[in-house]
């Protein structure tokens, strides 16, 4: 059964009041005639509803899954009648993703050991080798699957993701997307922790087309979750981590404001003026996959958070000329924190 609620105003983390979905479309068309951008007709269905989920279950929300007799998750070849999920992945309690699948490989095998399980982690296979769309490791209860560039290839990924985690029956799921972002205003190497993640004009909310009519679900994340992580990131040492809002753009070039693609129409100062708009509205850093994520995990009652290291400064440049060495260090971060939140959790720290 659908219900759409009308949505209400909340306050985050930082005591700040969010908007409605619906008040933010109006913003959003406000920020978009000041910043010369056509805007798209939006129609507000509202939020789909976030209660009445039997507790710690995975939700989809489609009906017509009901009356499927079998279930492909094609892009990451399992399917219901070829595979037992629940056997594979029932005891399954922590989902990193990240887009990169070698980064997810390092990550499981990292986690393997950290955790301290039985058998050698480099035997961990990718139980979707037979596909090569995305890659994923299971190391105990933890699972780390890699996710492509951008929201079209995290969202495939995420609806046989969520698909998979129902059909297995999984209880009290959290997710963590590990990931590299540009920073806005920060030191390279620097942690930070999604407060809110908005879209390219700040406000809090994805918009999908479906049916070619927009629709547009909130992108707000587990304040809760957001806030243990922090403390998990201040109790490691050298490891700085900031709260803030983190900025989804369609493209890693234009859309980010970068003047080093191969197509460029605005001037330095123009991009420096959208950069300090956005450090205003409380970005701290920049990629492109958060919000759908953000908005498909809310929908289906699942926790979530994102943790993304900034690999540069673009205030003060575009082009990631770290070196390699450095750059591999970096990209650690966010997995040394939420290996710390993981064994935190299960009860392994001294
Ligand atoms: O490091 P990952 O997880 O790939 O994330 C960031 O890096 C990619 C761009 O280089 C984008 O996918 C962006 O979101
Ligand atoms: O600047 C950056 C760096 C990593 N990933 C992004 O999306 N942007």
């Amino acid at each position: 059964m659908f219900h759409f609620l009308q949505p209400k105003n909340k306050t985050n983390v930082l005591g700040r009041e969010t908007k409605s979905v619906y008040q933010n479309s109006m913003k959003t068309s406000l920020l978009r005639k000041e910043l010369k951008i056509m805007a798209p007709i939006l129609l507000n269905v509202g939020n789909e509803s976030t209660d009445c989920l039997e507790h710690g279950l995975v939700h989809v929300k489609n009906p017509h899954l009901d009356f499927m007799e079998e279930d492909i998750l094609y892009h990451f070849n399992l399917g219901t009648k070829t595979h037992n999920l629940p056997a594979m992945f029932g005891d399954i309690k922590f989902v990193c993703v990240g887009g990169s699948a070698n980064r997810m490989k390092a990550f499981a095998q990292f986690i393997f050991k950290e955790l301290e399980l039985k058998g050698d982690c480099n035997d961990i296979d990718d139980i979707c080798a037979g596909t090569d769309r995305y890659s994923m490791y299971k190391a105990g209860p933890v699972l780390s699957i890699s996710h492509g560039m951008g929201v079209p290839s995290i969202s495939i990924m995420m609806h046989e993701l969520i698909k998979l985690l129902h059909h297995a029956r999984c209880r009290d799921v959290t997710l963590i997307r590990i990931g590299t972002s540009g920073g806005v205003g920060l030191e390279p190497g620097t942690v930070v922790i999604t407060d809110t993640a908005v879209d390219s004009f700040f406000q809090p909310q994805f918009e999908q087309v479906v049916l070619g009519k927009v629709i547009v679900r909130s992108t707000q994340l587990d304040e809760n979750l957001a806030q243990e992580l922090l403390q998990c990131g201040k109790e490691i040492p050298n490891l700085p981590t900031v709260l803030g809002n983190t900025m989804c753009t369609h493209d890693f070039y234009e859309g980010q404001g970068r003047l080093d693609g191969a197509l460029c129409s605005f001037s330095t100062e123009d991009k420096l003026e959208y950069l300090r708009k956005a450090h205003k509205a409380g970005v701290r850093n920049i990629e492109m996959e958060s919000t759908v994520f953000a908005a498909m995990c809310r929908v289906c009652g699942l926790k979530a958070a994102v943790i993304c290291v900034t690999l540069l400064d673009r205030f003060k440049g575009d082009q990631i000329s770290t070196p390699h060495e450095l750059l591999l260090e970096y990209q650690q971060r966010p997995q040394y924190l939420v290996s710390h939140f993981i064994k935190k959790h299960l009860g392994l720290h001294n």
